[in-house]
């Protein structure tokens, strides 16, 4: 059975509440933009793509379901301020914001139309956002067959081991996944040896979500824990050594700088340190050129009680009462917690970028130029799409 994190037909969306996985697998009925707000904030739906889409499809079960105007401009209008409204729930990943944008453009351009009316604008925002759920995992497929090929041209052929971090898979995303997305495709291929992923304190995407769908596609996988995830990369033996390090990424800058889950700039140090490949596997909506560098990258905070609480009622089988979750909490309590989402990563750190276009390296000036090899594509140049430099 496909692993879905989003349900989605014309008048219904159903998001998978990943704050309960993977003990229990419930989905959340979404009938509007304040609830498509309050999923996204509270990450019952989180990861970059799975964002902006679940934002998207929120606002067209609320145009489906109640009747706005008659009239093209107030309902281009309504979208318009509801998008806005969405794109606060989380600042990091630049995926909603560029489906804002780009779902804004698509209505202003419906209600100049001849003979448009409330009813056909909305048509037209609902079609859009329908259609993102779709590109998203045939995006997906692309990333997992380009990262898998320059994986193993890098790695000379043969079986990999590759470690990842947080979770970039089906549960982040429409389908198939990024980062995830290339283990699959190494999977597929018969190229891989053995899958380690990160538990990813504090919200646990690895050990909760990237294990479970590592058990669900019956890859060979290990969980490591955040501070062990550096050491493996010495490990000799049976681990044998790890040829790439593949995560994925809220918001890649013009340069290449990339903000992903707090811990992966870590990983990339150790990466470099022992001649690990460490890449980055993102759609091209999450690269985004407005941003220069990662300085300019706003990280978000999220609030200290998801590190100082359980998360969820159950621990090791055994019904935890609030108050042994009290005992572990009071353990902070008092001391300040600082809980940053994500962190960046500077592009002299990154290997190559892959997208479902290809895979981005650095040229000869040894940085990315972003901006240039995406409209060099624009213009029918492909970027590098397998091999190392
Ligand atoms: C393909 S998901 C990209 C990105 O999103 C995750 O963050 P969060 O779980 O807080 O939404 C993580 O940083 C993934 O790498």
């Amino acid at each position: 059975m496909v692993l879905e994190a989003i349900r989605y037909k014309p008048g219904s969306l159903k998001i998978l509440n990943q704050l309960k996985l993977p003990h229990q697998e419930e989905y959340d009925e979404i009938r509007s933009a304040e609830d498509g707000w309050h999923a996204i904030k509270d990450m019952r739906t989180r990861g970059a793509p799975a964002i902006a889409i679940v934002a998207a499809l929120a606002l067209a079960v609320e145009l489906t379901n109640n009747k706005t105007s008659d009239k093209a401009e107030e309902v281009s209008a309504f979208i318009i301020e509801k998008l806005d409204y969405l794109v606060t729930s989380r600042p990091t990943a630049v995926n909603l914001a560029d489906a804002a944008g780009k779902l804004k453009k698509i209505v202003e351009t419906a209600a100049k139309t001849n003979g448009s009316d409330g009813a056909s604008v909305s048509k037209a925002y609902c079609d859009a956002a329908a259609q993102m759920l779709i590109a998203d995992v045939s995006d997906n497929e692309g990333i997992g067959k380009y990262g898998a090929e320059w994986i193993s041209k890098a790695a000379g052929g043969g079986k990999v081991s590759v470690l990842t971090h947080c979770n970039t898979g089906s549960l982040a995303t429409a389908g198939y996944g990024t980062a995830l997305g290339v283990i699959r495709s190494l999977h597929a291929n018969g190229s891989l040896k053995h899958a380690f992923c990160t538990e990813t304190r504090p919200y646990n995407q690895g050990s909760r979500l990237t294990a479970f769908e590592l058990v669900h596609d019956k890859i060979p996988a290990t969980l490591v824990t955040d501070s062990m995830a550096s050491a493996l990369l010495r490990l000799k033996g049976p681990t044998e050594r790890i040829a790439a390090i593949v995560v994925g990424a809220d918001r890649v800058a013009a340069n290449g700088d990339t903000a992903n889950k707090i811990g992966t700039y870590q990983l990339a140090i150790t990466a470099k340190y022992h001649g690990v490949k460490f890449l980055v596997a993102a759609p091209r909506t999450t690269i985004d050129l407005k941003t220069k560098s990662g300085a300019d990258i706003v990280i978000e905070e999220r609030p200290g009680k998801e590190m100082t609480f359980l998360k969820g009622p159950r621990f090791d089988g055994v019904d935890l009462d609030l108050t042994q979750v009290e005992t572990i909490s009071i353990a902070a309590k008092g001391i300040d917690v600082w809980n940053p989402s994500f962190d960046v990563t500077p592009a002299e750190l990154i290997d190559g970028i892959i997208t479902e276009i290809g895979v981005f390296e650095k040229g000869a000036s040894g940085s990315f130029d972003l901006t240039a090899a995406l409209e060099a594509h624009n213009e029918g140049v492909k970027p590098t799409t397998v091999g190392g430099l």
